[in-house]
Parts: structure tokens; C-alpha cells; sequence
């Protein structure tokens, strides 16, 4: 039987322990908060995330002692919100993950390092590449515990380590295919949140769907510029793992940085919409992230710098997106 340590007590690892365990797999769940381990081991239910999901106790095994989730653990699957990941991380001994396969689940870098959350695993745990994969592709945790028809990517430049996660993955309404570009949907992953972001200032503000199509299509455009500057490679973006994501997260009643986006265009505070929000929309931190790290690239990022200026300088959302129309195609 695998062993997989799930990092994490928010809907995405929620959702993941779901399809892992149902597939078999024993998962031991670490959570932050005491009294949402004895929720779940009373009830069978995450009180805060997903509540709808039960699981079977004899496959899954939450708990707060992190070190001890991960002891056993062949597979290590990080689904905390980047923010804190770092901090999570770094109460774990050096050689903690020392022979495990660490697969990131988390679309966003760390702030402040404006680093990927594997390039962080690797350096920190001093992991080869060959040990780490991502998990991507347009995949609501929502959707998930509804069990409707979803699709994933895990990228890996280990071609077995991805084969063998998707085999974990894979079930009656989820499918799971490799891929070998991990810096690329990476990026992807934490740039589309921007965008999704982007989109729902623009809504906020009033614009419609003619007006996000356009955003859409000028930020494929947008990321293929990034991603050849930061990790050239020939890539397919038209794939679901890049361009899925993207429209999920632009489109979905689900997505977090569409409607945190959406707040702030109809003239909510980052703070207040961060509030009422309760989940957490990585793009607020991508967008500083990507747009620092573009200082030394120069590359054009109008759509990147338009949601820089109005979450981090302040312009207002209806300004900015005047200026922004004018550059879109
Ligand atoms: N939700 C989804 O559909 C998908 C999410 N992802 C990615 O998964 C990652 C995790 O997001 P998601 O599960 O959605 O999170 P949620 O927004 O559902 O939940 C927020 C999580 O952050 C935790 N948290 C809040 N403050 C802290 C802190 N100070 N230290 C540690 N943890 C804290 C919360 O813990 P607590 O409950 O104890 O407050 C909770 O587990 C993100 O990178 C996201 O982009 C990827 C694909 C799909
Ligand atoms: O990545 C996601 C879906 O694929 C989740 O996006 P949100 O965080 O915007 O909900």
C-alpha cells in the first residue's frame, strides 16, 4: 500500500485526500488545528473545508505532529497556501524528506523569496529535481467533492515518478496524465491566477465577457513571453495544464482569485476582501512575485502590471483598467 503525508487542511487537500484514499492509498493528514483533527476523527468530516466529504478512517489518518505524518510517508503532498509554506516547512529536519517523492500541490511562490515551491523544497531538503513533481490542470476542489469529471497534469522531470502519481490519481472521475515541464506549469499555475484575478477587477469595475476573452487571450500571450524568458522550452500552452487552468480559474464560480479580483474592482480594500474571502487568492502574492522577478526580464507584462498598481500602489481599479484596454489586442 503507498504511503502519502498530505500537507495541508484547506479544500484542495481536502479534495486530494479524498481521491487518494478512496484509490486505497493510506494518507496521513496534517492539519495545523487540533480541533479540526477531533472533528474529523469524530465525525469523518473536514469541519471547514469540503464538510459534504467523508472518510474512511482506516485509510486516513489526520493529526497535527508534522514530523510524524511525514516519518513514514513514501509520497510527501504539499497543499498549504504558499505564503506558508516556508514556515510549515521549516520546523521539518533537513533530511525529513530525504527519500520521498514531494509533490507540490500549491499554486503560488513563496513572498519575499519569490521563489517556486519546489525550487524552495529542492534547496531547502536538498532534493534532486528527479525527486519532486507538481499537480496541476483545471481542477476546482468543489468540483472534486461532487465528483464531477476532472482532468490533472503532474509535471516531473522524473517521467516515473509523474506515471506513478497519476496511477494514485487516476479513478472514475479523474484523470491523470504526465508531463515532464515542471518549471513551465509552475509558472503557468501561479501566473493564471493572476489573470483570473485580473479578470475580476475588470468585472468589478464593469467591464464584460467580450472585454475578458480579449484579457484572456492577450495573457496567454502574456505567459508564453514569461515562461520563454524565465524557462525557455518548446512548450504546448494550448494544453489543459496551461491554458485549462487559466480558463477554469478566469471563468469558474468556484475560483478565489476571480472573486477576490471582483471585490477589489467594486471597491473593497485588499484587507477587507482578504476577510470576507475566508480561503485564500494566491494571485494576491503571485502578482508582487512575478512582477519583481520581471524587474530584471523586462518583459511586457501589461496584464501583470495592471493588477500590481492597483493591489500594491493603490491606483484605482476603474484608472488602471482605462489604461489597460488600450494595450490589449
Ligand atoms: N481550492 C482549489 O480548488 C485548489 C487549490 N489549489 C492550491 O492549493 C493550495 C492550498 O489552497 P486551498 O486548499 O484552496 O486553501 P483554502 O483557501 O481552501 O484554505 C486556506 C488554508 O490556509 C491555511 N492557513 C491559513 N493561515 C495559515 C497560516 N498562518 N499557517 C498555515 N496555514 C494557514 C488554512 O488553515 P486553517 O483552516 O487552519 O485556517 C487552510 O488550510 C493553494 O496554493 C491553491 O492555489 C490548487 C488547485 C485547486
Ligand atoms: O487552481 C485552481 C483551479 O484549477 C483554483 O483556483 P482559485 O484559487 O482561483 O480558486
Amino acid at each position: 500500500m503507498e504511503k502519502i503525508a498530505m500537507l495541508g487542511g484547506g479544500s484542495w487537500a481536502t479534495a486530494l485526500v479524498k481521491i487518494l484514499s478512496e484509490n486505497g492509498a493510506r494518507v496521513d493528514w496534517w492539519l495545523r488545528a487540533k480541533d479540526d483533527v477531533q472533528h474529523l476523527l469524530r465525525t469523518r468530516h473536514n469541519p471547514r473545508y469540503l464538510s459534504s466529504v467523508q472518510f474512511d478512517l482506516n485509510l486516513v489518518y489526520p493529526a497535527t505532529d508534522l514530523a510524524d505524518v511525514v516519518e513514514e510517508a513514501d509520497w510527501v503532498v504539499l497543499a498549504v497556501p504558499a505564503a506558508f509554506v516556508q514556515p510549515v516547512l521549516d520546523k521539518l529536519d533537513r533530511d525529513a524528506l530525504k527519500h520521498k517523492k514531494v509533490v507540490s500541490a500549491i499554486k503560488g511562490m513563496l513572498p519575499g523569496k519569490n521563489q517556486l515551491v519546489t525550487d524552495y523544497v529542492a534547496e531547502r531538503f536538498r532534493l534532486p529535481r528527479t525527486q519532486l513533481g507538481v499537480i496541476a490542470g483545471p481542477c476546482h476542489a468543489e468540483e472534486v467533492a461532487l465528483e464531477k469529471q476532472s482532468y490533472l497534469t503532474i509535471g516531473s522531470p522524473d517521467a516515473a515518478l509523474a506515471h506513478d502519481f497519476c496511477e494514485l490519481l487516476r479513478n472514475r472521475y479523474v484523470r491523470a496524465h504526465p508531463a515532464l515541464d515542471l518549471d513551465g506549469i509552475e509558472y503557468c499555475a501561479v501566473m493564471k491566477n493572476i489573470i483570473a484575478l485580473t479578470g475580476g477587477i475588470a468585472h468589478g469595475v464593469g467591464y464584460g465577457d467580450n472585454f475578458l476573452a480579449v484579457l484572456v487571450s492577450n495573457a496567454v500571450q502574456e505567459i508564453r513571453r514569461f515562461l520563454q524568458a524565465i524557462s525557455p522550452l518548446a512548450r504546448d500552452l494550448s494544453a489543459s495544464a496551461y491554458l485549462g487552468d487559466l480558463l477554469v480559474t478566469a471563468y469558474s464560480q468556484f475560483s478565489r482569485n476571480r472573486t477576490f479580483g471582483g471585490m477589489v474592482g467594486r471597491g473593497y480594500s485588499v484587507k477587507s476582501a482578504q476577510l470576507e474571502m475566508n480561503m485564500i487568492a494566491e494571485g494576491y502574492y503571485a502578482v508582487k512575485s512575478i512582477h519583481e522577478i520581471n524587474r530584471k526580464l523586462n518583459v511586457h507584462m501589461p496584464i501583470t502590471t495592471a493588477a500590481y498598481r492597483v493591489l500594491y500602489e493603490k491606483v484605482s481599479p476603474q484608472v488602471e483598467m482605462e489604461l489597460l484596454k488600450e494595450q490589449l489586442r
